[in-house]
Order: C-alpha cells, then structure tokens, then sequence
C-alpha cells in the first residue's frame, strides 16, 4: 500500500484527463502501485468468501431486475472501512478535484463497486448514463487481475459515439490498468470472459435533482 508520505493520487492523472478531453476516454497502465492492487484483491476476494457481493441488475431503484443475458458480474459498493478501499476512494477524490479544476464539471462525488466476473459471463454493450440526467458524468474502470492471460477474453470494447458499431479501443483487464471514459456518450461492453475478472468500476456523479428527488446514488 502507501507510505505515510506518498501523495494520494493515481500516476499519470493529467495525461489521463488530457485524453479524456481529446478522446472522450483513455487509459493509464500502473495507476497504482502492485501492492495496493494485490490489497485490493484481497479484499474482493475476502468479501466473496464471506458471500458479500450481490448479483449486479440493470436499471435503478423499482426498475432494478437481474438479466444474466445483459450482466452476469456480482457487485459489492465499496466501503471505507476496509484500508485498500479507502486508499482507492481518497484517490479518486484527489482525480475528482482534478477533473473539476480542468473541465469545470462540477462532480459532486464519486461512487464504486467491487466487480467479479465468474468466467463465461459478460456485460452487454451499454452506456453508463443518459443524456440530460446530468448524473454519471465520468466512468471509471480499475482492474485487479494480475497476468492476465493473452487467451483470457474479458476485455472491454470501447464505441464510438456516433458510429456505435466502430470500436474505438479494446482494454485488457490486467492488474493496475485504469480506463476512464465520459458517462453519456461512450457505449461500451465486456466481452466473455474466460477466467473470474475482478474490477472496480466507479462513477463520477453530478447529482440531479429531479421534481425535488435527489436521484439516489445505487
Ligand atoms: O468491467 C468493465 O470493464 C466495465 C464494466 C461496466 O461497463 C459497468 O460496470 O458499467
Ligand atoms: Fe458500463
């Protein structure tokens, strides 16, 4: 993990907001350092073997429904009350003070699951976010699989905006690769994966109220 004088930030932040404003996603390899990654697994795998996660559904509060042909991923929110979390979530605030000083998006906050993939499923393409909600803003994806496999699938496929069907670019879910991408325009999907693929997806929010209902965070 960190010692007490590291800076609380993920290597290659600027380059990866620069990107991010040319592209509309990018990626940076080694974010973090190998210990905070193995940390981190550790903990997902900790919480899987005290069946802490839940079946990950699509659409949110009465909406919510499980759909194996959509997601087949089983989630757990993360929680500061576990060390390695609470590196990563004091990080991601650090980028989210960033993203604002340069892209004046006024994010509020950011939100995370643990994700774990059991090998054979996938997440269908989709986009994180609809336009005009002005809620996800910034997606973000931290894999945990330390030698991935050439061979290993699971890999996330990155789409045009404008030309769904034109890939953009294809990430490999290797240990300590973040991707970062913008909520409401970037369609995207896992591809099958062949082993258990561990993540940590998590969104920057701008939080909408809508009638008087502050839309709720999960
Ligand atoms: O795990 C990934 O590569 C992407 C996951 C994803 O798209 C999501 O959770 O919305
Ligand atoms: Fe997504």
């Amino acid at each position: 993990m960190t010692t007490p004088d590291a800076p609380m930030t993920i290597d290659g932040q600027d380059a990866l907001i620069d990107q991010l404003v040319a592209f509309g996603w990018g990626v940076q390899h080694q974010a973090i350092s190998r210990e905070h990654i193995q940390a981190l697994r550790l903990e997902l795998d900790h919480l899987h073997e005290h069946d802490q996660l839940s079946r990950a559904g699509i659409g949110r509060g009465q909406d919510h429904q499980l759909r194996d042909d959509i997601r087949g991923d089983s989630i757990y929110w993360l929680n500061p009350a576990g060390p390695a979390q609470q590196d990563w979530l004091m990080r991601m605030e650090h980028f989210r003070q960033a993203l604002n000083y340069s892209l004046f998006l006024g994010l509020l906050e950011f939100e995370a699951h643990f994700a774990r993939y059991p090998a054979g499923t996938f997440y269908k393409k989709h986009v994180d976010s609809f336009r005009n909600r002005a809620n996800r803003m910034v997606s973000t994806v931290l894999y945990l699989n330390e030698d991935w496999p050439a061979d290993g699938g699971g890999e996330m496929v990155l789409f045009d905006e404008h030309d769904t069907d034109r890939e953009i670019g294809r990430v490999r879910p290797e240990a300590g690769t973040l991707v970062c991408f913008l909520s409401e325009t970037i369609p995207h999907e896992v591809l099958p994966t062949h082993h258990s693929r561990a993540s940590i997806a998590g969104w920057f929010r701008r939080n909408a109220s809508q009638g008087g209902r502050i839309d709720p965070a999960h």
